[in-house]
């Protein structure tokens, strides 16, 4: 995160970060818990990573100094990338992953709501971007959580911002003009929280944007929203 603040215990409870065991085991993206079985992250962070077993699911931590090889985590049973996804620009970025056992909620790990399909055209006013990533274009993956606010920007400011690409409807964006409060790397696949009259959603997941917080170069987010059916598609036992 550029331009953020340190986190305090508890106050991100739906925040994880994800570790894959390559040669060495180390953070590469957050997620959100939506359930006691369930993480939402961005299909770029599995893809190519598809084996449930590599990764590591650590919740209820604010730093990543609290991990060690005696730290709990949550083993994965099943990855599920969108099956239209093919690269973070073109959209699709999302995926679940089912965590092998149920885990218990407490103070420190808590699900965060879905929006509901209805609330594809809510304008929020209160969203904030977290993650453990890159507080520079050139950084380094950092120690404790961090948290920006990031105000909602329109999809025509947005695709005019991104005038060489085209920006869906699937997708969110969010930043400011003059740059300065951004996600950056390591950041991906963590939530684009939003409060709504009391409620905090899950809105976006970190998806992609040019450079970390550059003037007129928003953050571009999966919209969750646009995705309530395959969510409870994915997640629904048949
Ligand atoms: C010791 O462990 C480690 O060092 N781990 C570690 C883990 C992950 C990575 C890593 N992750 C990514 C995937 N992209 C993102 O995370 C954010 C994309 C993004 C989204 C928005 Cl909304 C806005 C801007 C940007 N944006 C553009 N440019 N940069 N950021 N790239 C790299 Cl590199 C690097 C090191």
């Amino acid at each position: 995160i550029v331009g953020g603040t340190d986190s305090s215990p508890g106050e991100w409870p739906w925040q994880v970060s994800l570790h894959a065991r390559l040669s060495r085991q180390r953070h590469l993206c957050g997620g959100s818990i939506i359930s006691n079985q369930w993480i939402l992250t961005a299909a770029h962070c599995v893809s190519s990573l598809e084996n449930p077993n590599i990764w590591r699911v650590y919740a209820g931590i604010l730093r990543q100094s609290e991990i060690n090889e005696n730290t709990p985590f949550f083993k994965v049973e099943e990855i599920i990338i969108h099956s239209q996804y093919k690269f973070a620009q073109i959209g699709y970025d999302i995926a679940l992953m089912k965590l092998v056992k149920p885990m218990n909620f407490t103070d420190l790990q808590l699900p965060i709501c879905l929006p509901s399909k209805e609330d594809t055209d809510i304008f929020y006013t209160d969203c904030w971007v977290i993650g453990w990533g890159y507080r520079k274009e050139k950084g380094r993956v950092q120690d404790i959580l961090q948290k920006a606010p990031v105000p909602f920007m329109s999809k025509e400011e947005c695709q005019a911002r991104y005038w060489k690409r085209r920006i869906g409807d699937k997708v969110i964006c969010a930043g400011y003009d003059e740059g300065g409060r951004d996600a950056c790397k390591g950041d991906s696949g963590g939530p684009l929280s939003c409060r709504h009259e009391e409620v905090w959603y899950l809105v976006g997941i970190t998806s992609w944007g040019e450079g970390c917080a550059r003037p007129r170069q928003p953050g571009v987010y999966t919209k969750v929203a646009e995705y309530s059916d395959w969510i409870l598609e994915k997640t629904t036992q048949h």
